[in-house]
């Protein structure tokens, strides 16, 4: 899916209204029945709805929202923040509609106006969306900080208050704090990084068939992988197939006190659909990871304790290189003599990362690597620490242009970044798995989807969503605190 700006949200508003055609006022209508919708999917009808409106088009989606809402059975009272001396037309209309279903509307100029809450009281925020332009002030800043101490449930309309739709380093410090975000469309760019995405909660993203070819038209580098494009990538399974039609992933890792890094992400590559997983790792590893990982072959390194010098066999399809590698400068010397030895695609991370990291020795890199650091690890990369998640997204793509490879920058919604500038954002994915040893998964399984042929992008974007649904999966069975690394290899499908 195919993310975009206010400012092309807005294009793609004015071609919908334009082509269908359909007027603006009824395109809200369609945003604000798609709400009730959800809302009658989730709430009884024993809670009172507060709802309160801003004076542009989000506002007169909330008053819309309040006259459906009321004719769906449920307690509404509409309150409109009185931030300016004139209504949008759109607001205007559905102002004077509220007649017809008899609702008093109360303004607040005032925080002393503001609604009394009980037990059964939720917040519907329909003050601002994406024309938010400059930090909240007056009375709109007033209502939002009173909302953020009166109300426990608070449901945002297209953008919670205060943050804006767009990528900004600009400090917007006070904001509406969802628990869930009905957001018409499509995400906005904000959601994605941690500093806006915090305040929305849960996000539910509402059809409200805005035109496709608008949406085709309009240029954008940003996307967010989703369950039906990802699935195509997955690699066929061929009738008359044997072990060799599904390419030979070699993983390269583990260091004394460290095997159980290589051994999960052999145990990924495995689950990812490779037909044949040979694991490298220092001698004293190998019962470990014969026990650990019987449907493996394992290659053991002439050193006992860590990995220096690496065969790869004409038989090799792809190499994933990194999960407790160690540190120390042999490795470093076996790494450098395999990176200019081989052709072959390659997914490199953590001590891969920082081994040539600390020996500037980026020009190892192969074209099209994968490389999947988490923020600390970019850092490291970059030599520097970066001031905003913002920045850091930039310097992960640039560096992805830069070097001509692919980097994973792990976290909620891990950014895909190719060398052509483009970012794909991952759907899928749960906080139980920030957890030691995920990320070797992650690699294991990257390795797996390169051996088997699909191109370095497709495994990176595919590897990254069926990590993080493996990740959901677990969650739910077992909780979100006992999640552990090796759960999400059983999981993987
Ligand atoms: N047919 C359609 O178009 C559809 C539109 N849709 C809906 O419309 C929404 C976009 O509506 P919009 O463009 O009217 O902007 P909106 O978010 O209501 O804000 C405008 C107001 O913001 C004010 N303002 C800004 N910053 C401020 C601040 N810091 N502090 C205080 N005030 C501030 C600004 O006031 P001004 O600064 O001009 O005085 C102006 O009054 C969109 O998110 C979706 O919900 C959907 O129904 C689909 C169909
Ligand atoms: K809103």
């Amino acid at each position: 899916m195919k993310l975009f700006s206010a400012e092309q949200i807005k294009r793609i508003d004015a071609a919908t209204i334009e082509r269908e055609p359909i007027s603006s006022i009824q395109l809200m209508e369609r945003a604000a029945l798609a709400c009730v919708d959800w809302i009658e999917d989730y709430y009884e009808k024993d809670v009172e709805f507060h709802i309160f409106c801003g004076m542009g088009n989000n506002g007169g989606d909330g008053l819309a929202l309040a006259r459906l809402l009321n004719n769906a059975g449920y307690n509404c009272r509409p309150f409109i923040v009185a931030h300016r001396s004139k209504g949008s037309a759109e607001f205007d209309h559905n102002l004077s509609r509220l007649d017809e279903v008899e609702l008093n509307v109360h303004y607040i100029n005032g925080l002393k106006e503001m609604p009394r809450v009980n037990e059964n009281s939720i917040a519907i925020d329909a003050i601002l969306g994406i024309g938010l332009d400059k930090p909240l002030r007056g009375i709109i800043r007033d209502v939002v900080k009173g909302i953020e101490e009166g109300y426990d449930h608070v449901i945002s309309i297209d953008i919670p208050t205060g943050i804006p739709a767009d990528f900004t380093t600009v400090n917007w410090n006070t904001a509406v704090r969802a628990s869930h975000t009905l957001t018409f469309q499509f995400p906005k760019l904000s959601f994605l990084l941690p500093d806006m995405g915090d305040y929305t909660g849960d996000v539910h993203v509402l059809d409200i068939g805005l035109d496709e070819l608008a949406m085709e038209e309009e240029h954008s580098t940003y996307f967010l992988t989703m369950d039906e494009e990802v699935e195509s990538f997955r690699p066929m399974r061929k009738v008359f197939s044997h072990k060799g039609d599904y390419g030979h992933a070699l993983i390269v890792g583990g260091h004394e006190g460290m095997m159980g890094a290589a051994v999960l992400a052999t145990k990924a590559a495995l689950r990812s659909g490779a037909g044949l997983v040979t694991a490298h790792v220092p001698s004293c590893g190998r019962d470990v990871l014969q026990i650990s990982a019987p449907e493996a072959m394992v290659q053991t390194d002439h050193s006992e304790r860590s990995v220096s010098n690496v065969p790869v066999s004409s038989r090799i399809s792809a190499i994933g290189i990194g999960p407790g590698l160690g540190r120390e400068h042999s490795v470093f010397k076996g790494l450098e003599k395999l990176l200019s030895e081989i052709e072959l695609p390659v997914v490199l991370d953590a001590d891969a990362l920082h081994l040539i990291g600390t020996s500037q020795a980026w020009h190892l890199i192969p074209q099209n690597a994968i490389l999947t650091p988490h923020k600390g690890e970019f850092e490291r990369m970059l030599g520097r620490e970066v001031e905003s998640p913002l920045e850091l997204l930039q310097e992960a793509s640039a560096w992805a242009g830069d070097k001509k490879c692919i980097v994973v920058l792990k976290g909620a919604y891990t950014a895909v970044c190719d060398s052509d500038g483009n970012v794909y954002f991952n759907s899928t994915g749960h906080p139980a798995m920030a957890s030691g040893g995920t990320g070797d998964v992650l690699t294991g399984i990257i390795a797996g989807l390169l051996a088997q042929g699909i191109t370095p992008i497709r495994a990176a974007r595919y590897g990254v969503w069926l990590h993080g649904c493996a990740g959901e999966e677990v969650a739910a069975r077992r909780g979100e605190h006992s999640v552990v690394a090796g759960d999400l290899i059983d999981a993987l499908f």
